[in-house]
């Protein structure tokens, strides 16, 4: 005890001002000031006027949730600070236009209180597998409760075991109340915004907010637009609703305070009745930070129940916040109203400095990763002047306000609360349907569509590409004519086109990844499924395959001068369709497994070069050593079975004329070039082979993303490199 309390002594001696906040000079500034008149009295947890009868307070929660969101909410309180906003005792930032003007309506929240949770994860951490001990708190409908600390103190794992989003690795004990029982939210009860948010950049902002509600709500079309325009207006985004999230070639895209609002509207369609929110300020500057704060405030005073992580804040964003959980390490420092918060600190001997923002001082105080720079100063200190403004030692004031708060009122009061909310269940949230899997996939499908359509860079270029890459190779091998001597110059010409064509299908990769990526912030939020995904993908792809095919098929068909048949050239157009349908899946399959453009890439052009040496032209496939090169690859190879048909396609049936009188057949024209089947009905066997392979990759890619098996290989690879370094 003596060496905290000299550690507090020599913080108190080296802060610019010693004074708790009690005695701070009141300033419009600071949103966490007082009513003037009450500058004297102690700031403690009881003081709110608006908590004053906790009694009154249950029987608000007890009744205010459930039903009807709209009309239950008339009865939601509003929340203490924002009442102190409102009053005039607190300077209020500027409430944007349509961030809650007139007709919003109102959402009832429901309150989540949560005791003794502790969360361990196994075998991933160093010293404990606790990443969250012990913590008690709790939220109301109406308030924006903001979970705080240090990097790694556990902010984003508390606040997934609250929402039941916790990985497998974790493990959950103790208690989560909603509404004062202790069932699992269902679909739709309540919201969750991870802290970075995939959105399709071609879409506006209404349309994207649009097609999201019609993934997640069930019911009818026009439904939809009223709860999407609340949405809009909650997260003040009626300047912006018709604007490309990712801009064009003339306008700029949304900035990242707005892209952050839309990624919450997107969860508010559903109306939740709780919202968690993985740092709402992640990457914002502090305009949009304070812009997206007064906003969320906004949307708790409509009811909901607002629950969040923040690393940092300015002064002003702070005095928005109701109450604060603050972490370090897993363990809670303190939990109660903001200004309380001020108050314990001052109480444990670290009172905060004027003119410092009081979560610059909190996380000053409670960031152990001070420590290394306090280490630097010391060793400074001697040769380069005064460092004593940074001496305060972190762990002490860590294990001083640990110990402070374990044994305050706040601590006590916190408890009493949490007892008070369980001791008797309230109205249990109910779910509110999803949208039937059939419309959802409709609905994947036509965004497919519309994205397609509008991603010049992914679809259209590389429609150009295959025309470019097809007249160079049409160019290359025109003039052939139909000599038995041009039989191995058009042998090449197919395998030229189909396997440059193909590698070529590469380019693709970027839009794909970006597609996964979605997939995954939809289907973490139970958007979307790995089958409709997969369903709306393929039926989305199909358009634009067929014209890439159609188009490219026709110039090479014609350049080259295959067989004038309208049967045989609609067959090599399907046969190419399917080449490309199954080179996607393959891609898809192998960014599943990536999640990488770099290791994607990589592996599919190292995948495309091993298929075509395999593929039966370099050396024919009789020829080819049987292991390995045979076995599997010959038969694994799409190039294989696509080049194999079109050959067929093109030679069986075909008469070659050998002097006067002999002749020989298109079959014995080719032996010697290419390994084809007499049998007229192979080419139809290849083409199946290839529909099968197009499933085949797909199901693959099914079973990846709907058991999770994928994890992430290249962040392993790079966790496996980062190991080796720091061993090194
Ligand atoms: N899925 C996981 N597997 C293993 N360890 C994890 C996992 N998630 C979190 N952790 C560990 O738990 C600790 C707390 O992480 P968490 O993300 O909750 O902290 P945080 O306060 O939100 O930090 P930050 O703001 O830096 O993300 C960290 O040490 C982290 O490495």
């Amino acid at each position: 005890m003596e060496e905290i309390q000299s550690q507090s002594d020599l913080y108190r001696s080296s802060s610019s001002c010693a004074s708790s906040p009690t005695s701070r000079v009141p300033s419009s500034h600071f949103f966490y000031v007082r009513k003037p008149g009450s500058l004297r009295q102690p700031i403690s947890f009881e003081d709110s006027p608006e908590w004053d009868d906790p009694d009154a307070r249950m029987e608000y929660e007890a009744g205010g949730v459930g039903g009807d969101s709209i009309n239950d909410a008339a009865a939601t309180p509003i929340s203490p600070s924002l009442s102190k906003i409102n009053s005039g005792s607190m300077a209020s930032p500027h409430v944007p236009e349509g961030a809650g003007g007139s007709a919003v309506r109102k959402i009832a929240g429901a309150s989540i209180a949560w005791r003794d949770l502790t969360v361990t994860m196994t075998g991933k951490r160093k010293y404990s597998d606790k990443v969250v001990k012990s913590s008690n708190g709790y939220a109301f409908p109406g308030t924006m409760t903001v979970i705080m600390g240090p990097a790694k103190s556990g902010k984003s794992t508390l606040l997934r075991a609250l929402a039941g989003r916790l990985p497998p690795s974790a493990k959950m004990y103790g208690e989560v109340f909603v509404n004062g029982s202790k069932s699992h939210m269902p679909y739709g009860s309540y919201g969750y915004v991870e802290r970075e948010t995939e959105l399709i950049g071609s879409l506006t902002v209404r349309e994207f907010l649009y097609y999201s509600a019609l993934l997640q709500l069930p019911g009818f079309l026009f439904q939809k637009r009223g709860v999407v325009e609340d949405a809009i207006q909650a997260m003040s985004l009626s300047d912006y609703a018709n604007k490309l999230i990712g801009g064009h070639c003339y306008m700029k895209g949304l900035r990242s305070g707005e892209r952050r609002r839309v990624s919450i509207a997107r969860e508010l369609v559903m109306r939740p009745h709780i919202l968690f929110i993985d740092e709402p300020l992640y990457h914002l500057d502090s305009v949009s930070a304070l812009l997206m704060m007064v906003t969320l405030k906004k949307l708790a005073s409509m009811g909901c129940t607002l629950v969040f992580t923040i690393y940092q804040s300015s002064t002003e964003v702070f005095g928005l916040f109701d109450r604060i959980c603050l972490l370090s390490n897993g363990n809670t420092l303190f939990f109660g109203e903001t200004l309380a918060c001020l108050q314990h600190f001052s109480n444990a001997g670290f009172p905060c400095p004027i003119m410092q923002s009081p979560s610059d001082h909190f996380l000053r105080a409670i960031n152990t990763d001070f420590d290394r720079i306090i280490a630097m100063c010391k060793k400074w200190q001697d040769d380069n002047g005064d460092f004593s403004a940074v001496n305060m030692d972190t762990a002490v004031a860590i294990r001083t306000l640990e110990a402070t708060y374990k044994s305050s009122e706040d601590a006590a009061s916190v408890e009493t609360m949490i007892f008070k909310l369980t001791e008797r269940e309230g109205t249990q949230l109910k779910s509110k349907g999803k949208a039937g899997a059939a419309t959802r996939v409709a609905v994947l499908t036509w965004r497919s569509l519309l994205v397609m359509s509008r991603e010049w860079k992914y679809y259209w270029l590389r429609l150009i590409l295959y025309m470019i890459l097809t007249l160079c190779i049409g160019t290359l091998y025109s003039g052939l004519g139909h000599s038995l001597s041009s039989v191995a110059t058009r042998v090449s010409a197919v395998f030229v086109f189909v396997s440059f064509a193909s590698l070529l299908g590469i380019a693709g990769i970027p839009s794909l990844l970006k597609e996964i990526k979605i997939y995954g912030s939809e289907a973490s939020n139970q958007h979307s499924g790995a089958f409709v995904f997969l369903l709306g993908q393929f039926l989305g792809s199909i358009p634009f395959l067929f014209l890439m095919s159609i188009s490219s098929s026709l110039v090479f068909y014609f350049m080259v001068g295959l067989r004038d048949d309208f049967s045989l050239l609609m067959y090599f157009v399907l046969n190419f369709f399917m080449c490309l349908l199954v080179n996607e899946g393959l891609m898809l399959f192998i960014a599943c497994l990536w999640r990488d453009v770099y290791w994607t890439t990589l592996t599919l052009i190292s995948l495309h070069v091993i298929m075509m040496l395999s593929a039966g032209h370099f050396r024919i496939r009789n020829a080819l050593p049987k292991p390995v090169w045979t076995y599997p690859l010959a038969y694994i190879s799409f190039h294989t079975y696509s080049i194999e048909g079109l050959l067929e396609n093109e030679y069986l049936g075909e008469v070659f004329a050998v002097g006067e009188v002999r002749s020989i057949s298109g079959y014995e024209a080719i032996r010697g070039d290419y390994q084809i089947s007499p049998d007229t009905s192979s080419k139809w066997r290849n083409m199946l082979v290839l529909l099968a392979m197009a499933f085949g990759y797909r199901l693959i890619v099914y079973v990846l993303l709907r058991f999770g098996l994928n994890k992430n290989v290249s962040a392993r690879l790079l966790l496996c490199h980062r190991k080796n370094n720091s061993s090194r």
